[in-house]
């Protein structure tokens, strides 16, 4: 026990020498607690990984104890040791009394830190990845949520993770190709299979960072993660270059810039980007970073409030969307992480997230935290996306090189030390790490004791649910609609009057529609809903028919030939027999080229009357003006249908408007006696209203459906009888011509 060499201290794997107390920070697979290490009092800090629901195998994780524990260096947090308790890796470390810049921001600084702070940040942040990567390792998660700070100013990078060893060989070179981190986070090469990557991702992540730090958020936050992986791969790197960055200097923009450039090769590395102009003038952290924390509350109040914020903002999103968003967000993790997802078909599902603002509505974002709330919320609610962790696999053989573990047993066994040998950690220096020689010896510890104060609480306290499925359009389409960030923006749209969702659901679908979605109209009190349905092709049509129309009431027109000028036609008056008579028409599906209105049996439906007319026009056997009245009745019939439709749905609507009226029951003097009738009439009356609305809407989607497939007939009709129509005038000029 005690101190050290180089800062080295030693500190047991008995977790019954360890008081956790608040905690004060959680990421993908860890919760990070506030600790006292009894034998000497001193605060420190575990970080209790859930190997559940760690994505790496075992043996990453063990690198990872490794890495961290060899580590030297005052802006990389080390770790003391480590040892596994029960189904968790205990990591302990230094206490960062100041958490993370992630955590700060969303605390006291939303918009982000002012230049001068961020240079002082991502100075030391910089000088942390030149020291990991001059000894052979890639970060590989450089965020602000990983630039840990120290109430004195220190700034740290932590979380090791996902690090990865630049110089390993074989099957660990080649889980470089396996995707670990946060998307908004990682260079194009890291998100494209096949590619290996480098160091030079670090330098990306960095870039991205700063991006971050300047906003509050990292660009392209408040999109889906699958979208992120389309922007990242597609666009233009982001940068500093939108009006409200105007306030930071060029030598920043041009580092941002530097580091953010997709050829991997053309990135500076950690070395040569410290020589920037940016960073020669940076001030030391314990001048600038300090000044932020002065007057903020305690961590682990700030974690606990932001903990609070997050639980309110999922209750406010509500399932089923956040759990989708949640499921989304596990999948985009599950699948990708094993390295297992088909760009092409990410690329496709991302294409179909509707992009309602696009880039350039991307370089306003004026949203800030609101997606690292839902990457954590997210986050906590993966589990069991890495291995099970057998009994087999945590078999922690000690081994000459001490690169391995001490063997543990079983997991059975609630301690494992997972700390080397001293030979181990100079095997480990002689690969990279600079270190003093005074390592650990190994710990077996096979402690049977339960933990007394230890065990981490929120592995069973808080709602980390499972999620599993494969990726599916329709969450993802859901998951942009319920946009990260755009909590309020949805508050606002289901707000929105039912017409204005109309025409917005109109401008999503500018084509035939297909059957109108029935549940959700039914929900929804609005006749516009049907409307929508088919609004693009109403769209495409209205537009024929400007001329002269007066007014419009859903898809009919009422045209100037034969209305009186603002005298209002209730749609539900329009006469059932024809459409023609009546003032109002179809609004352009009816063309100025109805000539004749000889009728076709009503009994035809339009599918056989089109059939029929399409028929004839391709065999080319009927000249055109006998075509008309086939036509035409065509569109009469489609007329009717929509006429029926919309009385359908009036009919609907009155009997909710009553019964939203009338409280669903006449209203009667309170009797007791009366009280058993009237509630028997009451359902009776529900029950038949349920069964006549279910015929309506069966008989809709069948009147929908031919409607749809007759508007098509119609198009294609119309097309072949434009080109008969064309061969019908060459005749009859080459037979005047000979003439
Ligand atoms: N030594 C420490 N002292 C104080 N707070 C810490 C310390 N280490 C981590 N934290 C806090 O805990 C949070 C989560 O820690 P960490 O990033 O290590 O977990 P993780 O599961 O690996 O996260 P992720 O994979 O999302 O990056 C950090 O963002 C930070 O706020």
């Amino acid at each position: 026990m005690g101190k050290m060499g180089n800062g080295r201290r030693n500190f047991s794997a008995n977790p019954t020498d360890y008081k956790l107390l608040e905690e004060v920070g959680y990421g993908a697979s860890a919760t990070v607690y506030r600790a006292i290490y009894l034998p000497t009092n001193e605060v420190i800090a575990v970080k209790c990984l859930d190997l559940d629901r760690c994505n790496s195998n075992l043996d990453d994780i063990r690198k990872e104890a490794q890495t961290m524990r060899l580590i030297d260096h005052p802006n990389v947090v080390r770790a003391f040791c480590s040892f596994v308790v029960e189904r968790c890796l205990w990591v302990v470390m230094p206490f960062m009394a100041d958490g993370s810049c992630l955590h700060l921001m969303k605390v006291a600084y939303p918009d982000g830190f002012e230049e001068f702070v961020i240079a002082s940040i991502l100075k030391e942040t910089l000088k942390a990845l030149e020291y990991l990567h001059r000894h052979g390792h890639i970060h590989r998660d450089v965020k602000a949520g990983n630039i840990l700070l120290d109430n004195n100013g220190v700034v740290k990078l932590g979380d090791f993770g996902v690090s990865a060893c630049m110089f390993d060989k074989g099957d660990r070179q080649r889980s470089r190709n396996t995707f670990v981190g946060t998307p908004c986070w990682m260079a194009p090469e890291v998100l494209q299979p096949g590619s290996g990557y480098d160091f030079k991702a670090d330098i990306w992540s960095f870039g991205i960072t700063a991006l971050e730090l300047a906003h509050g958020h990292a660009p392209f936050s408040k999109y889906p993660p699958m979208k992120v992986l389309l922007m990242t791969i597609q666009n233009a790197p982001p940068g500093l270059d939108y009006d409200r960055d105007k306030k930071f200097s060029k030598s920043f923009k041009e580092m941002v810039a530097m580091c953010l450039v997709k050829d991997q090769t053309k990135r500076p590395t950690a070395e040569k980007l410290l020589k920037h102009s940016f960073f020669k003038h940076a001030k030391p952290p314990e001048l600038t970073v300090k000044n932020l924390l002065i007057d903020l509350p305690p961590l682990w109040d700030r974690v606990k409030a932001l903990q609070l914020k997050d639980a309110a903002q999922l209750a406010l999103k509500k399932m089923p969307s956040a759990e989708q968003e949640a499921i989304s967000q596990s999948e985009y993790k599950r699948g990708v992480s094993a390295w297992n997802f088909d760009l092409e078909d990410l690329k496709a599902q991302a294409s179909l997230v509707q992009d309602d603002d696009d880039l350039q509505g991307m370089k306003e974002e004026d949203e800030t935290m609101s997606l690292y709330v839902n990457h954590k919320d997210a986050s906590s609610s993966r589990s069991n996306l890495g291995k099970p962790i057998s009994a087999n696999e945590i078999d922690c053989r000690g081994s000459a090189s001490g690169a391995e573990l001490s063997n543990s047993g079983s997991l059975n066994t609630k301690v494992v030390a997972l700390e080397p040998d001293c030979d181990s950690v100079s095997q480990e220096k002689s690969v990279a790490f600079e270190k003093d020689g005074s390592g650990y010896e190994p710990v077996l510890s096979t402690s049977d004791k339960d933990m007394v104060q230890g065990h981490p609480k929120s592995q069973t306290g808080k709602s980390r649910q499972t999620q599993s499925g494969p990726l599916m359009p329709n969450i993802v389409l859901t998951h942009s609609q319920s946009e990260r960030g755009r909590l309020h923006e949805r508050c606002v749209t289901e707000n929105q009057s039912a017409t204005e969702k109309g025409k917005r659901d109109v401008r999503r679908a500018p084509s035939f529609s297909g059957p109108l979605m029935l549940p959700n109209r039914a929900s929804a009190n609005s006749l516009s809903a049907p409307i929508r349905s088919s609004g693009g092709f109403r769209d495409s049509l209205e537009d024929k028919s400007k001329g002269n129309v007066v007014q419009i009431k859903g898809r009919f027109s009422v045209t100037s030939e034969n209305v009186e000028l603002g005298k209002e036609i209730p749609l539900c008056t329009v006469p059932r027999g024809s459409s023609q008579g009546s003032p109002l028409r179809k609004s352009a599906s009816v063309g100025d080229w109805l000539l004749d209105s000889r009728p076709v049996p009503i009994s035809q439906s339009p599918k056989e009357v089109s059939t029929n007319v399409s028929n004839s026009v391709s065999n080319n056997a009927v000249p055109t003006s006998l075509l008309m009245p086939h036509l035409q009745n065509l569109f009469q019939q489609t007329s009717l249908q929509q006429d029926l439709i919309m009385n359908l749905l009036n009919s609907l609507q009155l009997t909710e408007v009553v019964d939203g009226q009338t409280g669903k029951s006449p209203v009667q003097p309170h009797n007791p006696e009366n009280d058993a009738t009237v509630e028997t009439a009451a359902s009776e009356r529900e029950r038949l209203l349920l069964i006549k609305i279910s015929e309506l809407q069966a008989r809709m989607i069948n009147l929908t459906d031919e409607l749809t497939a007759a508007k098509l007939k119609h198009i294609q009709l119309q097309q072949q009888l434009n080109s008969a129509c064309g061969r019908e005038e060459d005749k009859s000029r080459r037979g005047e011509r000979d003439i």
